[in-house]
Formats: structure tokens, sequence, C-alpha cells
């Protein structure tokens, strides 16, 4: 089977699809595999250091309001869609997928145009501009929260989960402390502020440094890449507690997140996959800048069921964040509690759902 994945911008849209491809690598070994991205998202980077065939076209995003910018982005969406059917063809697509992000706009719709079977997935409780338009075109919408149902058709929709939070299942927690530099014998609090960081995040934990250095627990502090040397500016002035770890980014997450027993963190769709899956407890500050304040009603399909705590960003101090991470890890019980509410909501199994969805739609094409 020839696949084509695109999606991209961020670590969100782009560790789903990696999950997914990893997962039938494991399924298919005849697979073959075609990532298309742009240069510019994080997917340049990440998807290439996986050895991934990648190829990338220019592309940019919608300005809600009206401006000159949209007819150049209506130009640079005609072009991608013409350079995505040459690239299409040329490769002999069987299937194509996306899983979000502006750059899926111009691929699938092109894939769907030249009547190659097409799958969106979305993996958030809110859809995003780009997969609602898409949703009209392709021939199945895969989705993450039911909360997401009422915005497509129903008969092109199937609940699938994130395959991400099957790819974390099984890791070594031990391995994933050592590898950051944590004890193996302390709790651990992983803070990280989505796939790109979050400066509101950053400056609580900054803070909250000197006072988190006498707690009976160790932190792992992922700033994101663009704060790190920001961030680690200050924290030369005040001083790193040896309970804390500060890092730019985590490579190998789902080791980490093996070793976690407590997340903080915005409330990114695949981090939540993730987290649930595993069943760890977590304080969700979701990030306020985002399209239909999206992020919200994700951190609340969680909270909502007793595995997290809401922390909305505008009542984000270092004295609230240190209280709620003490009453949740101080309190063996709560910790239990939540962990097994997490667990609850994961989906283990998304990825091979995902899998089989695709099979059906190349089955059913013929191919
Ligand atoms: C600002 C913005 O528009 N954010 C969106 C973006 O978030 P963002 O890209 O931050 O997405 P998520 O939080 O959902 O996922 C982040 C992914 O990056 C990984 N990771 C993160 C940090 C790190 O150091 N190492 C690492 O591997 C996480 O494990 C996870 O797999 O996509 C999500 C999924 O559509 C949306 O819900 C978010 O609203």
């Amino acid at each position: 089977m020839k696949i084509v994945v695109s999606g991209g911008g961020t670590g969100g849209h782009i560790y789903p699809a990696l999950a997914l491809i990893r997962e039938i690598q494991k399924e298919n070994k005849d697979a073959e595999f075609l990532y298309i991205g742009t240069e510019k998202g994080l997917e340049s980077k990440i998807v290439t250091r996986e050895n991934i065939p990648f190829k990338s076209i220019h592309i940019t995003g919608f300005r809600r309001k009206l401006s000159f910018e949209n007819v150049k982005t209506v130009l640079r969406f005609l072009k991608g869609v013409q350079n995505s059917k040459k690239m299409l063809k040329e490769f002999k697509a069987d299937i194509v997928i996306g899983t979000g992000g502006y750059v899926c706009g111009p691929v699938v719709y092109a894939a769907a145009k030249l009547g190659i079977p097409t799958i969106i997935h979305e993996q958030n409780s809110v859809p995003g501009l780009t997969n609602k338009f898409l949703s009209r075109y392709v021939d199945r919408v895969a989705i993450c929260f039911n909360e997401a149902k009422s915005f497509f058709s129903s008969e092109k929709v199937v609940l699938t989960g994130n395959p991400r939070a099957s790819e974390v299942i099984g890791k070594d927690g031990i391995k994933g402390k050592l590898s950051v530099g944590l004890k193996t014998n302390q709790p651990v609090v992983l803070i990280v502020g989505g796939s790109r960081g979050a400066k509101p995040i950053n400056e609580a934990v900054l803070k909250s440094l000197t006072e988190l250095g006498e707690k009976p627990y160790q932190i792992l502090y992922v700033t994101g890449d663009v704060h790190y040397e920001e961030v680690r500016k200050e924290v030369d002035l005040i001083g790193n507690p040896d309970n804390v770890i500060i890092k730019p980014f985590i490579h190998n997450m789902p080791e980490v997140l093996a070793g976690t027993d407590l997340v903080v963190a915005r409330s990114g769709a695949t981090s939540l996959a993730e987290i649930t899956s595993l069943g760890i407890p977590s304080i969700l500050i979701p990030s306020p800048y985002v399209t239909n304040n999206h992020q919200e009603k994700n951190a609340r399909a969680v909270s909502d069921h007793g595995a997290a705590i809401l922390l909305l960003e505008k009542d984000l101090t270092a004295k609230k964040l240190i209280e709620q991470m003490d009453q949740i890890l101080l309190d063996d019980q709560k910790l239990k509690e939540m962990k097994k509410s997490a667990k609850r909501l994961g989906i283990p199994d998304a990825a091979s759902k995902l899998y089989d969805v695709m099979e059906e739609l190349v089955r059913e094409a013929g191919k």
C-alpha cells in the first residue's frame, strides 16, 4: 500500500501522523510512505529525523480578517494543489491522510479531486478551518472526541482516537528518567507548554523555581526551543535547584511520559491523548490564543471527568501552580483516583483503529 501522510505546523499534528506510520510499518511490511509538509513547519525537522521520505509545498494559512494576504494564500493554495497532484501521481498514492494544519488543505483536496481515497484526522474537540473545508471532499473524518462529531456529516465520521495514544504505551519509564538526568527514586512532574512552549507558563515556573527546590519531588521543565535561551539566562540569575531539570525540547517523549507522575501542560489534543492513554493526572492550562478557544474545550473534556485540574491562564500564578501540584502529588488517594479517571478516557488502540479505516477504504476502492 502506498500511503501519503500530510500534517504540520506544530507537534500536535505531526506526532499523530508519525505514530500512524510506525503502527502501519509494524502491521504491513510492504507499506510505502511519502510525507508532504512545509519547510517552515516543525515537520521538516521532526519527520526527516525519522528517515521518512519527505517532500514540501509552499502554503500559508488564511487570516480570519479580510486582507490582501488572503488573495496570495488562495494563489498559493492553487499552486499547492497543482504541485500535490504531481507528487501524488508520481508516487502512485493508494490513500491520502491529513492530520491537520493548513498544509493538508491542498494535499488532501488534490487527492480527492484525483479520486484517491482520503481521510482527515481531527485531534480536537472543535475542528480547525482546514479540516472543516476538507470534510466536504474526503471519504472519512476520523475523530478523537465525541464532541467533534456534530461538526461533520455523520456518515463520514468515525471515532478512532489519536494514534499517538497507542505509541506511548509500553515504554520504559526508568530509561526515560535517566535519559534526561532525573533520579529514579522520586516522583516526577513534567511541565511543558505544548510543542512550541508557552511564555505564560514559563513565567509562572520561573517565579516558582526557588520554592520548587524544596519539594520532595523532581521537575522536568521543558521550555520550548524558542524560549530556551531566555529562560536559561533568568535561571542563571535565580539559581537552578538540583531537583529541577530544564530542557528546550524532548525528543523521546513516550519514554519520558512513562516515568512521569504528574503533567502540567497546555491542553493540545495530542498531549491529552497521550496522558489519558497512560493514565497520568494533569494540571491543564489551555492556551486562550487558539481558534474557537478549542484548548479549553479539550481540557474540560478531561477535567469534567476528574482526570485533570483546569487552571485558566488568567488565574495562573506561581502560588496557585505550586498549590495544585502539592494537592495532587502529596495526596496518594487523590493521585490514585485521578490516574484511574484519566485512564478511563484513553483510547490506547487508536492507531490500529485508524489503520482499519484506511484498509477498508483502499479495499472499497479496489486498489
Ligand atoms: C497553539 C496551537 O495551535 N496548538 C495546537 C497544536 O498544539 P501542539 O502542537 O502544542 O500539540 P499538542 O500539545 O496536542 O501535542 C504536542 C506533541 O508534541 C510532543 N512534544 C511536545 C513537547 C516536547 O518537548 N516534545 C514533544 O515530543 C507531545 O508529546 C505531543 O505529541 O496542535 C494540537 C493538536 O491539534 C491542538 O490541540 C493545539 O491547540
